[in-house]
């Protein structure tokens, strides 16, 4: 059974006056496998944040039904939401979300905190994680302290120390320089080598380029998927870039 499954999903917005409706996801439905890595990719109000969000369970589908390891996310009552966030989800976002006051490592222990963990237990979960993303000598630092590609590696140190079913990113370079970025992917694949399923949001033709597969959202579908195979991230880079050429010129996807 996959771990994530996306069922017809449909989301139409009503704005407060006037009671205009606005149709972002007509029909969504795909799903991703344990270990996948996939980028979501789609024109500017294509509505891949309107989808992130409904995964994310900050939104919920006018209709449609999202499963996560084969438990329907769309019914958890609203006070266990936090909860489920918690133990299921991680989330890398494009503007770090870190907390000013908090040191890193307080950064990076909150969900635990959250989870009413103790110290010596959140100590140990740390270590050998800190160490991978190369920030274990930064912990005692603030977030305004260190350098944007180092708060993006604490964003995903927060977001792995629970061990969650899946990382939901958005857009997670969009802030970093090209070295950082470079760091951040190499970041993620390492992470989905490991195991980790990734679910990420990205305008980056090379961001989305690291992923297994890319789906396209168009028209508030998904009109066409990549499979990366046998490809490498040049040669996955390219087929992007066509696709993407042929879904703003209106072409025929091949
Ligand atoms: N709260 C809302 N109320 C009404 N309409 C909305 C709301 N949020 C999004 N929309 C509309 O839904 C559509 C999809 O928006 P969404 O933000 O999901 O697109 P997107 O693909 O994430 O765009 P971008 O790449 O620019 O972030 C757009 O037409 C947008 O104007």
């Amino acid at each position: 059974m996959a771990l994530l499954q996306v069922k017809h999903v449909k989301k139409i917005y009503t704005t407060r006056f006037g009671g205009n409706q606005v149709q972002a996801l007509s029909d969504v439905d795909f799903s991703v496998d344990r270990g996948e890595y996939v980028a979501v990719m789609g024109e500017s109000g294509s509505g891949k944040t309107t989808l992130l969000n409904i995964l994310a369970t900050l939104d919920k589908p006018t209709t449609g039904d999202v499963y996560l390891d084969g438990k329907q996310m769309t019914s958890v009552p609203d006070k266990q939401l936090a909860a489920f966030r918690r133990e299921n989800l991680g989330f890398v976002f494009q503007d770090f979300n870190l907390l000013d006051t908090f040191s890193i490592r307080d950064n990076i222990f909150l969900p635990l905190v959250l989870a009413g963990k103790k110290y010596p237990e959140m100590e140990k979960q740390l270590e050998s994680l800190v160490r991978s993303l190369g920030i274990e000598k930064i912990l005692d630092k603030f977030p305004y302290e260190v350098s944007g590609g180092q708060k993006q590696r604490t964003a995903v140190a927060r977001a792995l120390i629970t061990n969650p079913q899946i990382i939901l990113a958005d857009e997670p370079t969009g802030a970093l320089d090209s070295k950082s970025s470079d760091q951040l992917l190499d970041i993620f694949e390492e992470i989905n080598r490991k195991g980790e399923t990734i679910l990420m949001v990205t305008h980056s033709t090379r961001a989305a380029s690291h992923a297994n597969r890319i789906l396209f959202i168009k028209d508030g579908v998904v009109y066409h998927q990549i499979y990366k195979g046998d490809m490498s991230n040049e040669e996955m880079y390219e087929s992007i870039s066509n696709t993407l050429t042929l879904l703003a010129t209106g072409g025929q996807k091949s």
